[in-house]
């Protein structure tokens, strides 16, 4: 499909882009979508002036060991500077003044409201919502590609020059998993390739399945009545299947593990943390703060506090977990740490 001169994938369920590879927004309404067709480019073009997505080099900006080595763990990931989030049309404003650093490992919760802007920051990280202001960086190595939606409206280096530096690597970026991720049409092995491979895989990467991922297949043990329903099951388990073959830098959930029970959850998140890979989740379970490192808690904006352009809206915090065996509490460090704290010893967590 060819929208504005550009071509874009545009066959999957609008609000289920996960492949980030179209140039509109997952969160384009379908008003706005049926804009675009029409030929109305305008409205659409005006609301990608806003916030800038940038890459830069992980290395100079990073702790340097003895050994002149940069370490894993302090490798900075992720810096968001003065984030103003608004809506497209109505620019409402839904996150004010947000500025947030990551490391690897450094892996975040993002809680609030229903309405408050979870979701829409997540897509903004995702260079899928872009009305604002601001700018999200992401630090890369040389060699990786960011797999995000490179947009020419939004990307401050030329993209020619990204794409013919990023040109056949494997994709190590970022991956973002909404909480009905799209299906293809198509076998299982397409499934789970999507969107990170086409057919051709290299055949040694399937052995992992029955690995790590094999569990992910195995069913819940949650009463009936509280039984997700067999689709979100499977997409969910799908999802992450995708997202532990791809292995990305950092991956994006949004309420990814919404329709699994707590231990699956709880495994899910093993399986993330033991691939390497950084997470942010959008999640309402008291359960996800032990697989993180800090909390951002978002509110939704008074209405009448516009004018003051410097409120904050958020919060950002540690998360302190208890280790069951010492019975110590500790500020989450890199990487979190993993032990199941039975719930009456949560305390008021
Ligand atoms: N494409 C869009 N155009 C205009 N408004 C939008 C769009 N997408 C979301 N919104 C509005 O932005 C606000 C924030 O939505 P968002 O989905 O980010 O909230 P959320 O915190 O993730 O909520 P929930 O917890 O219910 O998923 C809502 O009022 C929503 O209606």
């Amino acid at each position: 499909m060819i929208l504005n001169g550009r071509s874009t994938w545009m066959w999957m369920p609008l609000n289920y882009c996960e492949n980030l590879t179209c140039d509109v927004p997952a969160s384009t309404h379908i008003g706005e979508f049926d804009d675009v067709l029409d030929g109305n480019s305008q409205s659409y073009s005006d609301s990608m002036q806003g916030i800038t997505i940038a890459y830069s080099d992980s290395r100079e900006s990073s702790l340097l060991q003895s050994n002149g080595m940069v370490s894993d763990k302090c490798m900075k990931l992720l810096d968001v500077k003065n984030l103003k989030l608004e809506t497209p049309k109505s620019k409402t404003t839904l996150i004010r003044n947000l500025s947030l650093e990551m490391d690897n490992k450094d892996h975040l919760l993002i809680t609030g409201p229903s309405g408050c802007g979870k979701t829409s920051l997540l897509r903004a990280m995702a260079g899928l919502w872009s009305t604002g202001e601001g700018k999200i960086t992401f630090y890369i190595r040389d060699g990786e590609n960011p797999q995000l939606a490179l947009s020419p409206n939004t990307y401050p280096v030329p993209t020619e020059k990204l794409t013919a530096r990023y040109k056949g690597k494997r994709a190590r970026g970022i991956f973002f998993l909404p909480q009905r991720p799209y299906m293809v049409l198509g076998t299982l092995r397409q499934q789970l390739l999507y969107p990170t491979w086409s057919e051709s895989m290299n055949p040694m990467e399937s052995t992992k399945f029955s690995g790590s991922m094999a569990s992910l297949f195995q069913g819940p043990s949650l009463p009936d009545t509280e039984k997700p329903a067999d689709d979100d099951l499977v997409q969910q388990r799908l999802a992450f299947a995708r997202l532990l073959l791809s292995k990305p830098k950092l991956v994006l959930l949004d309420e990814s593990t919404s329709a699994l029970d707590e231990d699956n959850e709880a495994h899910l998140y093993k399986q993330i943390e033991a691939a390497g890979i950084t997470y942010i989740s959008v999640g309402h379970r008291r359960t996800l703060y032990e697989f993180h490192c800090r909390v951002l808690h978002i509110s939704k904006m008074d209405t009448g506090t516009d004018s003051d352009g410097s409120q904050r809206n958020w919060l950002l915090k540690p998360i302190i977990n208890q280790d069951s065996s010492t019975g110590s509490v500790e500020p989450c460090l890199h990487p979190p740490m993993m032990k199941r704290v039975p719930r009456t010893q949560q305390g008021g967590r």
